[in-house]
C-alpha cells in the first residue's frame, strides 16, 4: 500500500452560496493533505467495499472519502448480502476471496437480486486468482482490478465506472479544461459590446455557445429578460434570398415580393443576431453586410430609406476563415469586423473527459424524457474516449439515444451503439477523404488514428495485445497514440 494514513480530521462549514460543506485533512508521513467538498456532500454516492483485509479495507474508505463517495465496509459475504438487501449501490468493489466464500457467491448473489440491472461490480484480486476473476468478468462481472494497486489509479478506474458526482452540475458545456476555460470567457465578454466569432467542427456546439451569450447578456443588470436572438442559417439559404432575409425588402422590390418584409437584422434590433455558417456567405452578400456592420445602418431592397439597428454580432462557421480570407475566399475586412471575441470549439476527441460527462448528462435527460431509469454501461466511458466522433457532441448524442431506445433492461450498453470506428480500408473513409480532396499526408495521417482507434477499442484499450496486433512496440505504438491525441 502506498500511503501510510496516521491521522484525519473532519471539519463542516457553510459553502459560499449557503450549503453543508466539508472538508477532510489528514497526515500522511508528515505531510498534510487536504481535500474540500461543497454543497455536493449531500449527494454523494456510496460505494460498496467488501474487504476482510481491515488496513486495506480502512485506507479504501478513507480515501473514497475524500474523493467525495460515501462508503458502506463490511468484510465477509454474510454482511456484503445484508447491505445488497438495504440499498441499490451505483458501485460494489469487492475482494474475490472472502472468509465465507467467494467472488462468485457474490456475483451470484447479485445476479439473481438484481438480473439484467445488475450493479458494477467490481473485483479487487491477487495474482493468484487472475484467472477466476476473468471467469467471473465472463458471467457478468463489469471489471477486475489486480493487487497491488495504486490507489490514485483506483480511483481514476471508479470515475469511469461510476456516473460522474452532481457537483459537476454547475457546468452547462463540459468539466474538461478547454470546456471550463470557455464557459469562464463566456461569462466575461457578455457584457462586453463585440462581435463573437466561434468556430468549430460541425456539431461541437457552435449554436449551443451563441445560446448561452444570449442568456448571460440577458441575466446582466439592467438588461431585457427577454432579450431578442434572431438566427440565421447562411448555408440553408439561396443566395439570391439570402440578401432579402438578412435586410429585409419592400413589397414590390423583385417579382414575388408582394408585401414588405423585416430583415433578421431589423428583427434582432436591441438584441442578438446569430449568423450560422457565415463562411458559406458569397462575396457581394459579404460587401453588403460589411457595410451594415461599419455604418450601423440597414437598409431594406426597394427602399431608400436607411434604418438604424444595433445587435450583438455572433457568427459560427466550420470553415477555416483566417485560409479562405489567404486565397481570397473570404473577406479580411470582414473577418477583422466579426472577430471581436474569436472562439475555437475544439471536436470532441480533444475533450476526452467531457465524455463521460455529456453520456450521463444525456442519458439523465432520456429518462426525464421518458419517465425510465435507465443507467450508462461504466463501460461505455473507456469504448466511448477511443472513439473519432467525427461527428462530436451531434453524432455522441445520437448514437446514445439509438443505444436507450433499444436497450431491454436498464443499462445503456455499448455493444448496442452500432458505431463501430470507420474502417480505414472502407469505400466510406475512401470516399470521405476524396470528396474533401485530402492531400496523401492527411489521409495515410487519418487512416493511422482510426485504425490504431478500431484496433485498441477491439482489444478493450489493452497497450500489449493492441502493439501485438499491430506488429509494434508497445513504446511505439505509445508515441503514435500520444501523437493522434487518441486516450489510453
Ligand atoms: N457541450 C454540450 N453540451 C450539451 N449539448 C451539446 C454540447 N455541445 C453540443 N451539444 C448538442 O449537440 C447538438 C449539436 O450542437 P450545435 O447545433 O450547437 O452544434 P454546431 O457546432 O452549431 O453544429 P453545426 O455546425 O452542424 O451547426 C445539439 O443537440 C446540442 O444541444
Amino acid at each position: 500500500m502506498r500511503k501510510l494514513l496516521v491521522r484525519c480530521e473532519k471539519y463542516c462549514f457553510i459553502t459560499t452560496n449557503g450549503r453543508i460543506g466539508i472538508q477532510l485533512a489528514y497526515t500522511d508521513q508528515g505531510q498534510t493533505w487536504q481535500k474540500t467538498r461543497g454543497d455536493d456532500i449531500l449527494t454523494t454516492p456510496t460505494v460498496l467495499v467488501v474487504e476482510d483485509d481491515p488496513i486495506m479495507g480502512e485506507s479504501l474508505q478513507l480515501r473514497l472519502r475524500l474523493e467525495n463517495y460515501n462508503v458502506d465496509l463490511v468484510s465477509d459475504l454474510c454482511a456484503a448480502r445484508k447491505a445488497l438487501q438495504t440499498r441499490l449501490y451505483p458501485l460494489v468493489l469487492s475482494d474475490i476471496r472472502l472468509p465465507d466464500g467467494d467472488g462468485g457467491s457474490l456475483l451470484a448473489t447479485m445476479l439473481e437480486r438484481y438480473g439484467g440491472c445488475c450493479p458494477p461490480l467490481v473485483f479487487m484480486t491477487g495474482y493468484g486468482s487472475v484467472e477466476q476473476a476473468v471467469r467471473l468478468v465472463r458471467q457478468g462481472a463489469w471489471d477486475y482490478i489486480q493487487k497491488p494497486f495504486d490507489l490514485d489509479a483506483l480511483i481514476q478506474r471508479i470515475g469511469e465506472w461510476m456516473p460522474p458526482g452532481t457537483h459537476d452540475d454547475d457546468a452547462w458545456f463540459g468539466i474538461s479544461p478547454a470546456s471550463q476555460a470557455l464557459e469562464q470567457l463566456i461569462d466575461r465578454i457578455a457584457s462586453l459590446d463585440l462581435p463573437v466569432l466561434i468556430q468549430g467542427e460541425s456539431g461541437t456546439g457552435k449554436e449551443l455557445v451563441a445560446q448561452h451569450i444570449r442568456a448571460r447578456m440577458a441575466a446582466q443588470p439592467g438588461a431585457r429578460h427577454d432579450l431578442p436572438m434572431v438566427a440565421i442559417n447562411c448555408a440553408a439559404i439561396h443566395e439570391g434570398l439570402l440578401e432579402s432575409e438578412l435586410f429585409g425588402h419592400e413589397a414590390g422590390a423583385f417579382t414575388g415580393a408582394n408585401k414588405r418584409h423585416h430583415g433578421v437584422f431589423e428583427r434582432a434590433n436591441g438584441g442578438v443576431l446569430f449568423l450560422d455558417e457565415i463562411g458559406d456567405m458569397s462575396m457581394p452578400v459579404q460587401a453588403k453586410l460589411l457595410r451594415v456592420l461599419q455604418d450601423g445602418q440597414v437598409c431594406r431592397l426597394g427602399s431608400e430609406k436607411d434604418l438604424h439597428v444595433s445587435v450583438r454580432l455572433i457568427c459560427a462557421t466550420h470553415k477555416r476563415l483566417d485560409k479562405m480570407a489567404e486565397t481570397g475566399a473570404f473577406r479580411r475586412d470582414l473577418l477583422f469586423r466579426i472577430s471581436g471575441v474569436p472562439i475555437h470549439l475544439p471536436p470532441l476527441r480533444e475533450r476526452a473527459d467531457d465524455i463521460a460527462w455529456l453520456a450521463h448528462r444525456r442519458v439523465q435527460t432520456l429518462n426525464a424524457k421518458t419517465g425510465q431509469s435507465k443507467r450508462l454501461d461504466p463501460r461505455f466511458v473507456s469504448w466511448a474516449k477511443l472513439q473519432p466522433w467525427e461527428g462530436n457532441v451531434r453524432e455522441l448524442f445520437s448514437a446514445l439515444d439509438r443505444a436507450y431506445h433499444f436497450a431491454s433492461d436498464c443499462w445503456v450498453r455499448w455493444e448496442r451503439f452500432g458505431m463501430p470506428c470507420s474502417n480505414p480500408g472502407s469505400s466510406t473513409f475512401a470516399a470521405r477523404a476524396h470528396n474533401v480532396a485530402t492531400p496523401l499526408g492527411d489521409y495515410l495521417a487519418r487512416a493511422e488514428r482510426e485504425y490504431l482507434t478500431q484496433v485498441m477499442s477491439e482489444r478493450e484499450g489493452k497497450m500489449a495485445e493492441t502493439a501485438e496486433v499491430l506488429g509494434i512496440s508497445r513504446k511505439t505504438l505509445w508515441e503514435k497514440l500520444r501523437r493522434h491525441k487518441i486516450a489510453t
